[in-house]
């Protein structure tokens, strides 16, 4: 029995929670960012779902007025064609006469929209569905869920502890998440999967118990399979082969993407990403999943391979499937292919070959954008403030039609030459007539829809201009400086080769959150010499305290904002992390 000082109490946003001393129950404070990030997103998603409730009912009762207006037209002889009304959705008024006194029409939509329900699949202490029942305006009933009895113990310890707020909405249930997800389908308007390591076992359940439009929200921290430390790890989860290009935390989202749409599409179900960011150490990716068998016939044109140059950075990507249309119908037939020669035109070695990945957009530029605004507007609710908005300002200045990045050094490695400042590089491009933009994934990223052989003219011309020493005659950079450039390369200063972030000088990427950040050991496993050894006895410490700063009030380790280096040559700040226990599970097979 746990005595009251073997607890302590952690305050993140306006949630409170006792969490034992040693390290019983998870609890991994450099989350919030992640907390922070789902609680705006859950804002966002209470606005649309509004929003949208109400466009359909203004739509559905002006087409009622119509309809009303046809019938009446039939009945005094006049020629109309109208559509019946949807009967579920229509009553008759009432009260006719005080619908003529007040000018309302004499039927309306009944359907009602009800607080959103939510799911926390994978509790552990409650944290995360307490800061979503007390912070989150307008939600339903949040209801949290764990396999293990003392998160379970601790979860109805904090309901408790939180007050009326969390008792009248939340509730914990010790369970198996799968179980009780797969009994409960298109039950849950928001379901949030944060997993240890890897959701792919959580996927095809999840995918099932959100109702039509509702969001899934899901984390994976298994970087080290999904970037393709082990392919075939990747492979066996997820149903994606990893290619290790520079983009791979991007193609870590996409390949969740994919795996998710898989699990949806076996239900006849489809989504729709609104938001998937790499932060920290983790993917998180926040879709809407709906039911449509007729859109699932498009999921082949959301699906591509990949073909990774083993040379140099050159990458292609083959969309899956292709449509044809043909006196206004749509056809879905298999893609041609390959879209690659055998070897790579630009250095001629040979091709990997990975994916499927998600090729569509990851983000919804309409939600970014407003995710984005209502954090501006409540800035004091956000204990990650400075990291989430420095998130989506990246996220929302990214080409969202451009799959996957280089990287601006490792070109210049390629050839062996020195890098260009991102300026030069973004305006040769965009002098070129192509368009260029960063990933909120590394400040070095580059996306454009510039064909490799214009990203290798500019290269070539660069080192016209600034020379290197002779290379071995068989390299990949040799033969890619070998041919002559066949565009002149313009290196002035073009007026968009700053992001409107940049020129307002708004922080856009941020330093570690905290000396020793990254997953934490799961709860219950014993600290062993190992960690120690892994991590320092100062992060062992802070692990068994849960330690957090308090400085702020908020419970997190405030942010931070990093200075954004001039030049943004270098501006990326280092996202090398201690390695701990979970890295290695991750590479599990
Ligand atoms: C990373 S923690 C969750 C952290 C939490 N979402 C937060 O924000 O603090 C993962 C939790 O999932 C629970 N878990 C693992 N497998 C489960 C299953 N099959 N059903 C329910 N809970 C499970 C573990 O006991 C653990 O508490
Ligand atoms: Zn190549």
């Amino acid at each position: 029995m746990a005595e009251v000082e073997d607890y302590e109490i952690i305050r993140e946003g306006e949630a409170e929670i006792l969490q034992l001393k040693k390290n019983a129950v998870f609890f991994n404070p450099v989350q919030v960012h992640n907390r922070d990030m789902s609680i705006a997103v859950l804002r966002a998603f209470v606005a649309k779902r509004k929003e949208e409730h109400e466009a359909l009912a203004n739509k559905r009762n002006k087409s009622h007025q119509e309809n009303k207006h046809s019938e009446t037209s039939i009945q005094n002889g006049e020629d109309a064609s109208t559509s019946q009304p949807d009967e579920m959705d229509v009553v008759p008024e009432k009260d006719q006469s005080q619908a003529q006194a007040t000018k309302t029409p004499s039927w309306k939509v009944t359907r009602e929209l009800k607080p959103p329900l939510v799911l926390e699949a994978l509790a552990a202490s409650g944290l995360r569905s307490l800061r979503y029942a007390r912070e989150v305006d307008g939600l339903g009933k949040v209801v949290a869920l764990d396999n293990d009895k003392a998160s379970v113990d601790s979860c109805k310890r904090n309901i408790k502890f939180n007050g009326a707020s969390a008792t009248s909405k939340m509730e914990a249930h010790l369970v198996d998440a799968r179980v009780y997800m797969l009994t409960h389908p298109k039950e849950f308007d928001v379901v949030d999967i944060d997993p240890y390591g890897s959701p792919s076992v959580f996927l095809d359940s999840a995918v099932q118990a959100v109702a039509d439009g509702g969001l899934l929200m899901c984390t994976a921290t298994d970087m080290a399979v999904l970037c393709g430390t082990n392919g075939e790890v990747c492979y066996s989860k997820y149903g994606s082969y990893p290619t290790k290009g520079k983009y791979c935390h991007e193609m870590a989202l996409r390949i969740l993407l994919a795996s998710i749409e898989s699990h949806a599409n076996r239900y006849k179900r489809y989504i729709v990403p609104v938001l998937s960011v790499f932060m920290d150490f983790y993917v998180r990716v926040f879709v809407r999943v709906s039911t449509s068998p007729s859109e699932i016939k498009n999921t082949p044109l959301k699906l591509s391979y990949i073909y990774q140059c083993v040379g140099c950075d050159s990458f292609h990507l083959q969309c899956l499937g292709r449509s044809i249309s043909k006196n206004s119908t749509v056809k879905h037939a298999p893609a041609i292919g390959p879209v690659v020669p055998q070897e790579c035109s630009d250095c001629g070695k040979k091709f990997n070959v990975g994916g499927p990945i998600w090729s569509a957009p990851i983000h919804d530029q309409d939600w970014v954008v407003s995710t984005l605004a209502g954090v501006k507007s409540m800035k004091d609710r956000y204990p990650a403030y400075n990291k989430i908005t420095s998130v989506l300002t990246t996220v929302s200045e990214e080409l969202h039609d451009i799959p996957l990045f280089f990287n601006l050094h490792n070109i210049a490695g390629t050839v062996k030459c020195t890098s260009p400042s991102l300026v030069m590089f973004r305006s040769a491009v965009l002098n070129a007539g192509y368009r260029i933009s960063s990933t909120h994934v590394t400040p070095l990223g580059v996306k454009s829809d510039a064909p490799w052989d214009v990203i290798w003219d500019i290269m070539r011309c660069w080192v016209k201009i600034h020379p290197i020493k002779e290379q071995p005659h068989d390299s990949p950079g040799t033969t890619i400086l070998s041919k002559s450039p066949t565009i002149e390369v313009d290196f002035s200063r073009a007026g968009a080769a700053l992001s409107k972030a940049q020129t307002k000088k708004v922080k856009r990427f941020l330093p570690n959150p905290e000396r020793h950040w990254g997953p934490k050991v799961r709860a219950g496993r014993k600290i062993t010499s190992k960690h120690v050894s892994l991590l320092g006895p100062e992060a062992i410490n802070s692990i068994l305290n849960g330690a957090v700063s308090h400085e702020g009030g908020n419970g997190a380790a405030p942010d931070k904002a990093a200075p954004e280096p001039e030049g943004i040559k270098d501006d990326e700040p280092s996202t090398k992390r201690q390695k701990t226990g979970d890295d290695e599970q991750a590479n599990e097979p």
